[in-house]
């Protein structure tokens, strides 16, 4: 009987390709942003990006990030990739679930995410560190108990022929 190959993916690897890869979906121009939700027993549960809500044409609402009127920015329209990922969830509760995802949550986000119970959010990336939105999330998910860390990047780099 032959050994079983040694350069398989890892869990937290497979997961933070997942989200990343949903994040491909994304019409963004600037920042694309993608998660996956996962059970405690590693098993994905949802996944999402950050996108316009359906019947929201991606080719006629705007994806400016800076404008006179906040109405013709993408911020007043955009569902965010958490938030998508909570909401297209069909099996009942999240309750006790990790979170990946490519950007650490706002603070809107960390409120569907405390109060859907998932426990754990794993980020790859946090550029926003500095700004209200991300303190207060950290606030709040500190409060509420749920747990985040970065994602220990490794030198894996997976190419996919499509
Ligand atoms: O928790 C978050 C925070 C942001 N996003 C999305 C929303 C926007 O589409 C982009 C941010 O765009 P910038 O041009 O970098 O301001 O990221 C999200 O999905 N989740
Ligand atoms: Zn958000």
């Amino acid at each position: 009987m032959g050994n079983k190959r040694s350069d398989y993916i890892s869990w937290d690897e497979y997961f933070m390709g997942v989200a990343k890869l949903s994040g491909m979906r994304s019409k963004d121009p600037s920042t694309q942003v993608g998660c996956c939700i996962v059970s405690q027993d590693n098993k994905i549960l949802s996944m999402g990006y950050n996108g316009l809500p359906r019947g929201c044409s991606d080719d006629t609402f705007p994806w400016s990030r800076e404008g006179e009127d906040p109405l013709e920015t993408k911020y007043v329209y955009t569902v965010h990739s958490e938030l998508n990922a909570i909401l297209n969830y069909r099996g009942g509760s999240l309750e006790g679930a990790k979170l990946y995802v490519s950007l650490f949550p706002c603070n809107e986000c960390a409120k569907a995410i405390i109060q859907s119970g998932i426990k754990e959010v794993i980020y790859a990336e946090n550029k926003y560190e500095d700004t209200p939105a991300v303190q207060a999330s950290m606030r709040m998910f500190n409060a509420a108990g749920v747990s985040y860390h970065p994602y220990q990047a490794t030198e894996r780099e997976i190419c996919i022929r499509l």
